[in-house]
């Protein structure tokens, strides 16, 4: 079974002039950790909103884990996916604790099993002693690790994260792959952006990389970076495929 397996996807946002996707088509296979790579304004950002349903496509189809994204599975997909969105989506004048109890509460956890798998969570992020601060008095490293446990609380089949290692220190970023590889050894699905191509390349079974709405090319960064003899990592494959020009 694939993870996502997006067909012929279209988006054109209302009163753009030019389309964010034009007949993007690609696939992951179920229990790796894949990389949705591109450079600014590829529609890294637009096709993660479409998997986890916050922007509607123009065209194309859309499956998650095997169910076509319709409106009568939307259910059955909120329950197998988790999303970590690029802006952090926490209330900053709310605890670390009192963000993730309202997270759990809408997907249905309450009372102590909710404050163990909290207290669980923040532990494991390194958190435990700021679980009540209020969140927008956390660094920026914080501030994601806890944004991270805010998806991941009803266990989700498949983690979705758009850029999870921007604008941290190394610190948080080592924890933040560590957990990816560890979600990942669970069997579970990940599926993640980056610009940072040197990570990808080390922590991703698969990349896909997209340019201008379209799939500009897939495989695993080893295989790609051998198939041509000028690339020595996935950096060159990625400007072999995209150019140097830089981008708007
Ligand atoms: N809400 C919106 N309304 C209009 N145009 C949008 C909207 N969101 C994104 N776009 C445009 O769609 C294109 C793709 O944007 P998207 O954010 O998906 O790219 P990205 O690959 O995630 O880029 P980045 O690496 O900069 O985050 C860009 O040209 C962007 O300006």
């Amino acid at each position: 079974m694939n993870s996502i397996a997006v067909k012929d996807l279209q988006k054109t946002y209302a009163g753009a002039l030019v389309p964010s996707l034009s007949g993007l088509s690609c696939a992951f296979a179920e229990g790796k950790i894949a990389g949705l790579l591109g450079p600014n304004g590829a529609g890294k950002t637009t096709t993660i909103s479409i998997l986890c349903g916050l922007v509607e496509p123009t065209g194309g189809s859309v499956e998650i884990l095997g169910m076509a994204q319709t409106p009568a599975n939307r259910e059955a997909i909120k329950r197998v996916i988790g999303v970590v969105p690029q802006r952090i989506a926490l209330y900053p004048q709310l605890t670390a604790f009192e963000n993730l109890r309202y997270f759990g509460n809408l997907y249905g956890f309450s009372g102590r099993p909710l404050k163990d798998k909290i207290m669980h969570h923040l532990e494991a992020f390194g958190l435990e002693k700021a679980a009540h601060k209020e969140t927008g008095k956390f660094s920026g490293g914080m501030k994601r690790r806890a944004n991270i446990i805010a998806s991941i609380l009803h266990e989700p089949r498949l983690l979705v994260l758009d850029e999870p290692t921007a604008g941290v220190d190394v610190q948080s970023r080592s924890m933040i792959l560590q957990f990816l590889r560890d979600y990942n050894a669970k069997g579970n699905s990940v599926i993640y952006t980056s610009h940072l191509l040197e990570e990808a390349e080390q922590i991703c079974d698969e990349v896909a990389i997209i340019d201008e709405g379209k799939l500009v090319t897939q495989g695993t960064p080893s295989g790609l970076i051998g198939r041509h003899g000028h690339c020595r990592n996935l950096e060159d494959v990625f400007l072999h495929y995209t150019g140097h020009a830089v981008r708007d």
